[in-house]
């Protein structure tokens, strides 16, 4: 079990405790899938003695099955509930992992109740999470696979005249057809637009001759896909097609250099490298990839800073881009597993240049 895991590198680490909250880690650890519940505290305790208890509020009262909890009603004082679960414990001090996510007036709440030295629950959870089961990577490939029905979708529409929003709209609700849900929210950038690589869709209606990049991600029993690709309408500036081959290039150079024992800098420099010989280094500016599983970003990070050493089981984008200010820009990512010390593309959605 996930939690004994946690449990055990606590135990090796010299943490006392964990408090964990909503979220993935939660989902992670647990398979409690709990909607965050605004501001009424919920908070999984776990000692590093391996007891662990869920403290929530009593809405939670036909949701939360064979597993040990404390309910709290409104109207009572959830802290001292959670002051009585710690002493039950033996948590009165030392160090405590904490859910990085945890609202901030929870956490001053918590300072209250004890000497406790406070450290980032994800310092520990990432090691465990970075790696992914047979199981994780079984649904990653279906959140991969919706992303890649969605792109075929997507060439079947009449784009030219569409509003970014719009398409960004068609895009999620054809997402939400094929899998359990949005990663993030869609991003359609067009022409001049696409030069800005988290562009929010807006008003500007596609037109023949822009550069579109779309940017967007399934889910599937939680985990995540994330999919760029960008297509032409019509004929584009030469300089953005130019620019559209050095990228592609980039990224099959990064994704060649997954191997199971470099170190994820190495995959961006791969892709750095090319774009920069192609003299567009400057207009790269953002790091190549991100890992990927339950959140749509986590470790490892693909990026000149990146000291993680790949394994089998990790998961990760490769998305190199170009952006040049007043004239475009241009995406291509895929989500990859490293598999029997290779790469392995999970989305697999056409990467030559499409022109509609
Ligand atoms: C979660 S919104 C952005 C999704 C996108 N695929 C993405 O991760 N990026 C776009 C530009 C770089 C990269 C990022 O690191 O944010």
């Amino acid at each position: 079990m996930r939690l004994q895991r946690l449990v055990s590198l606590m135990k090796e680490r010299n943490f006392d405790g964990a408090l964990i909250s909503p979220g993935t880690n939660l989902y992670y650890l647990t398979g409690l899938r709990i909607h965050e519940a605004g501001e009424r505290l919920t908070v999984l305790v776990v000692s590093a003695d391996g007891e662990y208890r869920l403290l929530a509020p009593s809405l939670y009262e036909n949701v939360v099955r064979n597993f040990p909890v404390t309910f709290w009603r409104d109207g009572e004082n959830p802290y001292d509930k959670l002051a009585w679960i710690l002493a039950e414990f033996h948590l009165s001090d030392g160090r405590l992992l904490i859910e990085d996510t945890m609202h901030a007036d929870w956490l001053m709440n918590v300072i209250r109740l004890g000497p406790f030295e406070f450290y980032p629950l994800s310092s520990l959870v990432r090691e465990l999470r970075m790696r992914k089961d047979k199981h994780e990577i079984e649904m990653m490939g279906h959140a991969a696979k919706a992303a890649d029905r969605v792109f075929d979708e997507i060439l079947s529409w009449d784009l030219v005249g569409m509003r970014e929003r719009e398409l960004a709209l068609k895009i999620e609700l054809a997402i939400r057809e094929l899998s359990d849900g949005i990663s993030f929210e869609p991003i359609v950038a067009s022409g001049e637009n696409a030069a800005n690589p988290h562009h929010e869709p807006g008003n500007r209606r596609l037109r023949k001759g822009d550069m579109v990049i779309l940017d967007y991600g399934a889910k599937w029993k939680g985990y995540c896909s994330d999919i760029t690709r960008t297509i032409a309408l019509g004929r584009p500036n030469e300089k953005l097609v130019e620019i559209y081959e050095v990228v592609k290039e980039a990224q099959e150079r990064a994704y060649k250099a997954v191997r199971a024992g470099v170190l994820a800098r190495g995959v961006d420099e791969a892709a750095r490298e090319t774009i920069a010989k192609a003299g567009y280094g400057e207009y790269f500016t953002h790091r190549t990839g991100h890992g990927l599983g339950l959140d749509v970003h986590e470790e490892p990070y693909i990026g000149p800073d990146g000291n993680v050493v790949l394994e089998n089981g990790m998961t990760f984008t490769i998305e190199p881009g170009i952006y040049v200010p007043g004239l475009g820009g241009v995406r291509i990512e895929d989500d990859v597993v490293v598999h029997d010390g290779r790469g392995k593309r999970l989305t697999r959605a056409e990467r030559e240049l499409i022109r509609l």
